[in-house]
């Protein structure tokens, strides 16, 4: 696949999604969470990105949404999928899905939201997806423990490239070698000329490192389970509570993960413990121990009734000799006792093993007074320590990251997995929330059965189901707040999920298979002349863009035969599904009569699906020269002043409109007398007479 063949993606961006491990599958499969791993790209950016490559793939024209109405549709739709989602790749994943032309498209969808509607939804499985996340690659890893050296300048390049994690050094001998062996804890010398080389310190000439960048740095490895722990417990806790397949043993996983720290060390070894805390309290036991040895130092020479001849004295004075002296001659015991004790509480309070011959030198054997402990034999024993505790980690670490350096594919997958069925998931809820059903790609125009908005005003439960079919043009008319605005939204909703490859909110529908669709909402108010005049041409461009299959002549409203023009399109333009919303308020009432009459014509010309709500219905009807389809949201009559209204359009029929309802009841109403009876009959009278 041509990444940069994919509309929205330039040079840059193709560059960041090469360096995924298989950006095409990722591409086709929409999987917002693979793509948004290349560097720099966000999930929103990876879901635009998705969607681009969906439409190339399947020869896609897009524009279905052909209106602002249209389009704040979709996002109504897409706001009641993404509302059941529990995580944001859920929500981004969804925007993947869009209305489209295309029939492999929507196949595709149309597959995937079936297998959805069949999960069961589970609490503890929402519970469990609130902590998955995609996982993060840490891109900010040193170790500072280690170097690599080499006396190349290219294998100093490539080593930068291939484990950025530690520092590279360019040596030309030994003893620049030997000068980092002071500095780091481990020297990696990547030139076979260096082999049998003999400096101090731990260093290793492997030529073959860099092919093998995780034996380097088992960090790498460690690190990303670390940060990635509690996503990959979330995810396994998913597959647990939903009785997903695993692509690993999950509790092998999960004992692995056990054993790492959260900043990527291995606990749970005793050895490593006994080192870290040696190296921590080295101080403090060295400290202790020389207390110990004075206290019972200055017990015994409390204790001490020491008998000194004259000359001794004499001596001892003359040659300026210390008490240390006096010491060694009279309390030579005592003091190799003390020290001994000092001795054996710096081996027991650090718990030495290997090094406790060099512990025993902290303490001299020449007696003073008070004792003190030999500074360059403790520094020597902290290093010593401190070069076995890394020593120990580096192993652990090692051992660890083989564990776990080929489980990390599992888990990616196994929270890519995850991602997933929170996606399937919120399909699902939509569905059952909405009481859904798919719908069938059948016939001409749609025929909705029990069709409920989630879109109204008023709770779901309340929703009264609505039948509406419409098969050509058609104008619906109807009582003030019957529903006809919601009526029109319920069917613009409807296309828009069925040409999504979703569910639909109703009992059962046919809808035929559309390239687009042209929603327009009402109109606030009286256009001013340019506003009017740019309506205008926006139908006009409407008009004359519909095309796809022409109905027949003997398939027309009034029979004529199909416009010329219509002919000319049929090949290019796109069949098109055209709701509009009491367009009349655009101009006077006379006008805009003749002007949608006008529109209608010429869409039924054109073999397309229409429907006008208008409460110039009448109007229209006599304006047209064709026989326009009128159905109407009626009335069934008055309760405590409110209309009660059947939402579902009436073929064929003109609905009542409330004025004459109104009037209707005054002319009913007796307690009024006689006169102003007559002139409510009178009134009622012209609105049957226009009925006729
Ligand atoms: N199917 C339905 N079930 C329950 N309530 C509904 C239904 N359809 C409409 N309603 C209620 O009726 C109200 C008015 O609906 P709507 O705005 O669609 O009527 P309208 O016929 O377009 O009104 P207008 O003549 O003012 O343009 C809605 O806000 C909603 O509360």
């Amino acid at each position: 696949m041509d990444l940069e063949a994919i509309p929205g993606v330039g040079t840059k961006t193709a560059e960041q999604l090469a360096q995924l491990d298989d950006p095409e599958r990722a591409l086709r499969n929409g999987d917002v969470a693979a793509i948004a791993r290349a560097p720099g790209i966000s999930e929103g950016r990876a879901a635009r990105i998705a969607r681009a490559a969906i439409r190339e793939e399947h020869d896609d024209p897009g524009g279905f949404l052909g209106t602002g109405r249209a389009r704040e549709l979709y996002q109504d739709a897409l706001a009641l999928l993404q509302d059941r989602t529990v995580t944001d790749y859920a929500a981004s994943r969804l925007e993947t899905l869009y209305p489209s032309a295309a029939e492999s498209r929507i196949e595709e969808v149309r597959a995937f939201a079936a297998a959805a509607m069949d999960r069961d939804v589970d609490d503890d499985v929402l519970d469990a997806l609130a902590a998955v996340e995609p996982l993060e690659t840490p891109g900010d890893l040193h170790v500072r423990d280690r170097c690599l050296a080499t006396g190349d300048a290219e294998t100093y390049a490539e080593a930068q490239e291939a484990i950025p994690e530690v520092s590279v050094e360019l040596v030309d001998d030994a003893r620049k070698i030997s000068e980092l062996a002071r500095g780091y804890a481990t020297v990696i010398v990547l030139d076979e000329s260096f082999s049998g080389v003999d400096v101090e310190g731990d260093v290793r000439v492997s030529p073959n490192a860099l092919e093998n960048p995780e034996e380097v740095v088992p960090e790498r490895v460690l690190t990303f389970f670390a940060r990635n722990r509690d996503r990959i417990r979330a995810a396994v806790a998913v597959h647990q509570a939903a009785g997903l397949d695993a692509p690993c043993d999950l509790d092998s996983l999960e004992a692995a993960l056990a054993r790492l720290e959260p900043d990527g060390t291995v606990k749970g070894d005793e050895e490593l413990d006994r080192l870290t805390n040696a190296v921590d309290d080295i101080d403090a036991a060295v400290s202790t121990a020389e207390s110990v040895a004075n206290d019972r130092l200055r017990e015994a020479i409390e204790e001490q009734d020491v008998t000194i001849e004259g000359s001794d004295l004499l001596s001892l004075v003359e040659r300026g000799a210390g008490v240390d002296s006096l010491l060694q001659r009279e309390l030579a015991d005592e003091y190799a006792d003390a020290v001994e004790a000092a001795r054996d509480h710096l081996v027991d309070a650090l718990g030495l093993r290997d090094t406790e011959a060099i512990a025993r030198r902290a303490f001299p054997d020449e007696p003073t007074f008070p004792v003190e402990h030999e500074e360059s034999v403790v520094s020597r024993l902290r290093e010593e320590l401190t070069a076995a505790r890394d020593r120990r980690a580096t192993r652990l670490k090692r051992e660890l990251a083989d564990d776990l350096a080929d489980a990390r594919e599992d888990a990616r997958a196994l929270v890519d997995a995850a991602l997933e069925l929170d996606v399937e998931l919120a399909v699902a809820r939509f569905a059952s929330d909405f009481e859904c059903t798919m719908p069938e790609f059948r016939g001409d125009g749609f025929e909705i059965e029990g069709g409920r908005s989630p879109l109204l005003d008023v709770p779901f439960a309340e929703v009264e189901p609505v039948e509406y079919g419409v098969d050509g043009v058609t104008l619906l008319s109807g009582v003030n707040s019957g529903g006809k605005t919601s009526t029109l939204d319920l069917v613009a909703l409807v296309i828009v999920l069925s040409h999504m490859g979703l569910p639909v909110p109703a009992d059962e529908v046919e809808i035929e298979r559309v390239a687009e669709l042209h929603y327009h909402a009402k109109t606030q108010g009286t256009l001013d002349a340019g506003a009017f005049e740019s309506t205008l041409r926006e139908f006009g461009d409407l008009v004359t863009g519909v095309g796809g299959e022409a109905r027949s002549a003997s398939e027309t409203a009034n029979g004529e035969a199909v416009s010329e023009s219509a002919e000319a399109d049929g090949g290019t333009a796109a069949r098109k599904l055209v709701l509009v919303d009491e367009l009349e308020s655009i101009t006077e009432p006379g006008a805009s009569a003749k002007i949608m009459a006008g529109i209608l014509e010429a869409l039924d010309e054109r073999g397309a699906t229409a429907v006008f709500v208008s409460h110039l219905a009448r109007e229209i009807r006599e304006a047209a020269s064709t026989d326009i389809q009128v159905d109407g949201i009626q009335a069934v009559g008055l309760e405590d002043g409110d209309l009660k209204v059947n939402r579902s359009p009436v073929k064929g029929t003109l609905a009542r409109s409330t004025p004459e309802l109104i009037v209707e009841k005054l002319a009913d109403d007796e307690a009024d007398g006689a006169d102003k009876a007559d002139f409510y009959e009178r009134l009622l009278t012209k609105f049957e007479a226009s009925q006729d």
